[in-house]
């Protein structure tokens, strides 16, 4: 078993325009003999959803045998078998059982900010759960070390974990688009891997811009011979429909469809993955859900810094292609969706795209967008988004964005879905905040007046920090007389 790990050069950590003509490969990769423990225990850590392959073979897995594909994508969720299909529990029951195999996991951007606060955290806990396989080699352990935590909550020998797994990560440098770099990679991987099954999995943390370079040299250079190998694409897939439906075209001519995983990290929120339970399941809210009895739904994401070296990557793409198009609009469109026929990820996929078919085009008059400047508070001066040195001069690329959204159908006809994101604001938070209608002729107005907080049910569904779900009502207060007051019905997981 083996975990390994590729980095550009000291110094090639620059700013994009350097990169545009050179790009440095920054890359880790780990690698492995077979899940160490059972497949159940292998589906408890990690936390991957809306990762969609489909379609037929293409060049990287031409010669694949032994290979094990799933025929639907590896969602895999904390500490619940049931979130994946039986599919999913055999593929990865037939990995767990091949002894004779390994699996080798790249992460392309091993020293960016996506690395650093999801993979190697998510590495971690997928590696103290026994889901990742013993290995030897260590390179990476400085740098990957500060971004593990003990998150698995209340668990013993974190600490000692924690060592093992860095012990299993190393380095390797190379350029993002050279093969000969991919093929020293390639040899390395091979030592590790030994004679046995080799299943290789790309994760691309880097810039959509920089994708093909990579998928191009690992295709050619670094792909299994005798196992699968497969690529992680993160958001956003493209900067507008045309260049995302080039960027597939290019990712095709190197991968086939089952080996593309597209992924969007939101959908793995506890609490975006419990909307359609709240929906679906629960009587009470469904006959709610629409133009009868919703005023308007808000949909905000809040960042309480700024982009802190990651102008190469956000400059280029901006707040809406960043937050908007692709998480809120996930969230919008599990929201809103009318029931799918099952739990399947086709049928839920199906009816998300009939919310989005439905959206009224967006008018200009409907957007606000703004860009940070630098402020002081409390004596400390925070810098503005221009004062990044990552990021150009006289960039005027938005750092915050609101626009109303309308969905043109039964159900939702003329409720303003209002989404908000920005970096660098005053609170970190992601919530959906369901504002209901006001009760028609309520005979305790005279208590509230012209009070619209008091006159308005809210539902928060707080997505992070501190997730919460709660209900606003008016409420009378214990004792002699009629007073209100506003009481939330809440649901507070940390009390749980
Ligand atoms: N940050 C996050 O929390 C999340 C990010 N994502 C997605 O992950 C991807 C990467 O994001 P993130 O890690 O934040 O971005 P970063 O700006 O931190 O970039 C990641 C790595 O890519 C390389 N890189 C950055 N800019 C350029 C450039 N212009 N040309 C060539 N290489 C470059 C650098 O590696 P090196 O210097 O080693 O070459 C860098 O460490 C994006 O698609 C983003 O949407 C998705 C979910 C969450
Ligand atoms: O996709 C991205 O998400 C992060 C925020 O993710 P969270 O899970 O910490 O809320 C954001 O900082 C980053 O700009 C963006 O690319």
């Amino acid at each position: 078993m083996a975990l390994s790990c590729m980095r550009c050069p000291a110094g090639a950590a620059a700013v994009s325009s350097r990169r545009a003509s050179a790009p440095p490969a920054a890359a880790v990769s780990f690698a492995r003999c077979g899940f160490g423990s059972s497949a159940t225990a292998a589906v408890g850590c990690w936390r991957i959803q809306a990762v969609t392959p489909q379609g037929a073979k293409a060049p990287m897995d031409a010669d694949v045998k032994n290979a094990v594909t799933p025929t639907t994508p590896p969602k895999v969720e904390n500490g619940s078998p049931s979130g994946i299909t039986l599919d999913e529990f055999e593929d990865l029951s037939a990995l767990s059982k091949n002894d004779d195999s390994t699996v080798s996991i790249t992460v392309v951007g091993a020293s960016g900010d996506l690395a650093k606060k999801k993979i190697f955290p998510a590495l971690f806990a997928l590696y103290y759960e026994d889901c990742l396989p013993k290995m030897t080699d260590a390179e990476l352990r400085n740098m990957v070390s500060k971004t593990l935590t003990c998150r698995i909550d209340k668990r013993e020998n974190c600490s000692e974990k924690m060592d093992e797994f860095l012990k299993r990560c190393f380095y390797h440098s190379g350029q993002y688009d050279s093969e000969e770099h991919f093929i020293d990679l390639d040899k390395k991987l091979k030592q590790h891997e030994g004679s046995r099954v080799s299943n290789r999995l790309f994760y691309l943390s880097i810039p959509p811009n920089i994708f093909l370079d990579v998928v191009k040299c690992a295709s050619k250079s670094a792909s299994s011979v005798n196992g699968w190998t497969r690529v992680i694409v993160e958001k956003p897939f493209g900067r507008d429909s045309e260049s995302s439906a080039a960027l597939t075209r290019g990712l095709k001519q190197y991968l086939v469809e089952d080996q593309i995983f597209r992924i969007d990290h939101y959908l793995g929120k506890e609490l975006v993955e419990n909307l359609s339970v709240l929906r679906f399941s629960n009587l009470v809210f469904e006959p709610l859900w629409s133009r009868q009895y919703i005023r308007n739904v808000q949909l905000i994401f809040s960042e309480d810094f700024g982009t802190e070296g990651r102008g190469g990557y956000f400059d280029s793409y901006g707040i809406i292609r960043d937050i908007m198009q692709n998480h809120l609009l996930q969230i919008l469109a599990l929201f809103a969706m009318e029931t799918p026929i099952s739990l399947e990820a086709e049928d839920i996929r199906n009816e998300k795209v009939k919310v989005l078919r439905s959206m009224k085009p967006l008018q200009l008059e409907d957007v606000v967008i703004g860009q940070y400047k630098n402020h002081t508070k409390g004596g400390t001066t925070y810098p503005g988004y221009t004062d990044d040195k990552t990021v150009p001069k006289d960039s005027v690329t938005p750092t915050f964005a609101a626009a109303a959204l309308f969905i043109n159908n039964a159900r939702w006809d003329g409720v303003p879905f209002l989404m908000k994101a920005g970096k660098a604001l005053h609170t970190k938070r992601a919530e959906i905040r369901v504002q209901f209608r006001h009760v028609p002729g309520n005979l305790y107005k005279g208590s509230f007046g012209t009070d619209l907080d008091r006159a308005t049910n809210e539902l928060v569904i707080r997505v992070q920090p501190d997730e919460a779900i709660y209900l606003k009502i008016n409420n009378k207060i214990p004792g002699l007389g009629m007073r209100l007051d506003r009481s939330n019905l809440n649901l507070h997981y940390a009390a749980r």
